[in-house]
């Protein structure tokens, strides 16, 4: 088995983790948990949306967060934008990097975005072309890539067509999302392998939720077929507003974990995340999901 000797991890604990958090998390606190984040080393951290607070109320405070946050130098700082609107937002924060999401299901690209697959990309088109004029970084995302919870199986044809789109929009990376965790390893491989016939494997990242506990399997099924950025969440925090029942990302602790165990680097600290896995659980009042995070802070209770 080939491993890559080095892998990205992409933070996405204070976007992902947190805008599915009922009541509202004080700025201060989004702020922090980006800080602490960049302290442990984190090359990319996705650090706030650019949407409509009428869809996503608890992102309302983007523009707050990314002006109150310290920026560690090598680290990325990415923010989600549906639409221009969103662009200008991101680009007046300074945002190293915007994300534009879209879905390899139709039913999901409704729920999620109000709009057709072909609709969001006419709509990404111009946020696309602003993003390269302005020298920003570029990054999509198809979630549902491994399954959709309104539409059933997605073909993996589907992932590859809006992937390929993504690519021709000028995406510098693409994120393949597993949104409501049903992917399980076989299909990952599958998945990967045919993504990366139309996207250079060290543009692809895996986004994985943790619902059905495959996230880890699904990791290396994906670092075998070459790819080597993952998204991860410290405690495990999150869930998709559009995909209920979902659980969130898998856990930061959890994966930096595996990648120790196989000597693979990350460049994180792992002790360091599992104080701030713990200290941000305990401030929006939830138990952490991290396996790795429990054990270690037993450990070292004990
Ligand atoms: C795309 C829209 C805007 C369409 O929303 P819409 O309602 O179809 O369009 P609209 O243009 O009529 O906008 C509605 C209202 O929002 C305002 N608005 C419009 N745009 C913005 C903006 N950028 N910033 C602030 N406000 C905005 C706009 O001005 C208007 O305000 P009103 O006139 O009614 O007062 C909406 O559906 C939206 O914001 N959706 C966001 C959904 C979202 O954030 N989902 C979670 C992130 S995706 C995700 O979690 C998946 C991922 C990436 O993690 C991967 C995975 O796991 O699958």
């Amino acid at each position: 088995m080939s491993l890559p000797a080095k892998v990205k991890i992409v933070e996405v604990s204070p976007r992902d983790g947190l805008q599915n958090e009922k009541d509202f998390i004080a700025t201060g606190i989004k702020v922090e948990l980006v800080d602490r984040l960049s302290a442990a080393g984190f090359p990319n951290i996705e650090a706030a949306s650019f949407v409509s607070p009428k869809w996503v109320p608890q992102m309302a405070d983007g523009a707050e967060v990314m002006q109150g946050i310290r920026r560690r130098p090598g680290t990325i700082y990415s923010v989600l934008t549906p639409n221009l609107r969103g662009f200008e937002g991101a680009l007046a924060a300074k945002a190293d990097e915007v994300v534009i999401f879209g879905a390899a299901s139709e039913a999901f690209s409704q729920r999620n975005i109000n709009c057709t697959i072909a609709e969001s990309i006419a709509r990404f088109e111009p946020v696309a072309a602003a993003a390269k004029q302005a020298g920003v970084r570029l990054r999509g995302s198809i979630s549902c890539a491994l399954g959709c919870p309104y539409q059933g199986e997605v073909p993996i044809e589907s992932v590859v067509d809006v992937a390929r789109r993504l690519l021709a929009l000028g995406c510098d990376e693409i994120d393949v999302a597993d949104t409501i965790g049903v992917g399980t390893a076989t299909r990952v491989r599958q998945v990967m392998d045919a993504v990366t016939k139309v996207v250079d494997p060290s543009r692809v990242s895996g986004h994985f939720h943790d619902t059905y506990g495959q996230s880890l399997a699904n990791i290396l099924a994906a670092m075998e077929a070459g790819i080597s950025i993952f998204h991860t969440s410290v405690a495990g925090l999150g869930g998709c507003p559009y995909a209920k029942g979902a659980t969130g990302n898998v856990a930061t602790e959890d994966v930096l974990y595996m990648m120790d165990g196989l000597g693979v680097n990350t460049g994180v600290d792992l002790n360091e995340v599992v104080d701030i896995g713990m200290w941000i659980s305990s401030r929006i009042g939830r138990k952490t999901s991290s396996r790795a995070g429990n054990a270690l802070a037993a450990r070292r209770a004990a």
